[in-house]
């Protein structure tokens, strides 16, 4: 295995050093190291390491919609974005609701070799919403699952949702709750408010989300378990899981990149990017789920990265699907949104990104802090650098980003997964088995 030096770069929770990796792990970091023979030098000047990024709500698409996106490209797309693991979400098809899919997924995953993949099995049968899914057996799997999501759909019944609950509990499981009233949300084409009157398009309100929210914060809290809530959207939202937690009630929640940043305004366009689930919301809500990341009330970052093919995105705004990619973009985003802004610092950046999600997700190899000993998942930026969001440069499948044509700032060096490089030079490298 190749040795690798990033020389000057601001490390994280270290200051300015050098920083060696070898044989997968990080084993050295100071100046004026020693150089062992064949390392290679990577020009940290400038530059930023982060522990590689944790995605903990990905859509993968395989099985099923290889057309959109496979374990190989999204994780290609992941490396690109600075992440080294994802989870990626079961609403495949088939569902990911038995060992033998998620076995698959996390096999596809290592042979893939650009991200580690884990799957999220779905909270019941089909993601029907009816029947608790086998999620001991996928708990004790080869893909040990932690996490369970019916995300897509809400597990909308409370009975069914105090069972799952109760039965993750068993082993630490969490269950993702993808909040989203059905009957409050029938036919719902965008938030609801005065824009929806003017566009003609049926209204998404926000109390369609808070509500479940609010329900499944006191079920969980009936029954000791743990619950994560997906892309919360609203600054009700917000508000309901910062009064929880000053409770001391148990609540984990994450906020999409493009819920920090965009606004509904955007949808007086049509255009069908810009549709997604839940929906963008006003100016207010993008103030308050910023506030909510900053001061920890919202704990992570999750790209909800959903590519689309072009014939499910390029039609009139009704017959569209909902979802945006997200992969590549995330990291400067959440610069452009927190931290350009003063809200968040990068060691702050490094908490909602990488260590809050791996300790959410349960998964003790990524979400560590850079230090001796330690595996080498790393991302190295540039902070400085300006792009313009291209879609046909993606490494995804899919070319739904709702950024396109916008200059972010912040670009993605360097990835290393367990010390083999996924990204050189802002490359991807061929490190992937299959590829
Ligand atoms: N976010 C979306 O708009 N779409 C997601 C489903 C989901 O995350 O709810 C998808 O699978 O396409
Ligand atoms: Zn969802
Ligand atoms: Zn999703």
């Amino acid at each position: 295995m190749t040795a690798y030096l990033i020389t000057g770069a601001s490390i994280v929770g270290e200051g300015v050093a050098d920083l060696l990796i070898e044989n997968g792990a990080i084993v050295a970091i100071g100046n004026d190291l020693a150089r062992p023979d064949g390392v290679e030098i990577v020009d940290g000047s400038g530059k930023i390491a982060l522990p590689g990024l944790v995605d903990l709500h990905t859509h993968l698409r395989e099985p099923g919609r290889e057309d959109a996106e496979t374990v190989l490209t999204g994780t290609r797309a992941a490396a690109m974005g600075g992440f080294t693991a994802v989870f990626a979400m079961a609403n495949t098809d088939p569902v990911a609701d038995t060992a033998g899919v998620v076995e698959q997924v996390w096999r596809l995953g290592r042979e893939a070799g650009y991200a580690d993949v884990y799957p999220i099995g779905a909270v019941t049968v089909g993601r029907q919403g009816t029947q608790l899914a086998e999620l001991g057996a996928m708990a004790d799997s080869a893909a040990r699952v932690r996490v369970f999501s019916d995300d897509g759909d809400c597990v909308w019944d409370a009975a069914l949702m105090r069972r799952a609950l109760e039965y993750v509990k068993a082993f630490g499981g969490v269950i993702a709750q993808h909040a989203q009233e059905p009957r409050l949300t029938q036919g719902a084409q965008m938030n609801e408010g005065a824009l929806s009157g003017v566009l003609g398009l049926t209204g998404w309100p926000s109390v369609a989300e808070e509500s479940i929210i609010a329900r499944d914060i006191l079920l969980n809290a009936h029954v000791g378990s743990k619950l994560h809530i997906c892309h919360l959207s609203t600054k009700g939202s917000v508000e309901i899981v910062r009064a929880a937690k000053k409770r001391g009630l148990e609540v984990t929640a994450e906020v999409t990149p493009h819920h920090l940043l965009l606004t509904e305004d955007l949808l007086t366009s049509y255009n069908p990017v810009f549709k997604v689930n839940p929906p963008l919301r006003t100016k207010a809500d993008v103030e308050a789920v910023r506030e909510g990341l900053a001061d920890g009330t919202i704990d992570i970052v999750a790209t909800d990265h959903a590519p689309h093919p072009v014939e499910d995105k390029d039609c009139e705004w009704s017959a569209a699907a909902f979802g945006m990619t997200g992969l590549e973009t995330a990291l400067s985003v959440v610069q452009h949104a927190m931290i350009d802004t003063k809200l968040m610092t990068w060691a702050d950046l490094a908490d909602r990104m990488s260590y809050r999600p791996a300790a959410i997700g349960q998964i003790g190899e990524h979400g560590r802090p850079l230090e001796v000993g330690a595996p080498a998942n790393v991302t190295l930026i540039d902070p400085a650098v300006e792009r313009t969001v291209v879609p046909g440069e993606s490494a995804s499948l899919s070319r739904n980003t709702p950024f396109a044509g916008m200059k972010l700032p912040g670009q993605v060096v360097a990835t290393f997964l367990r010390g083999t490089p996924t990204v050189l030079d802002g490359k991807l490298t061929r490190c992937g088995i299959n590829s």
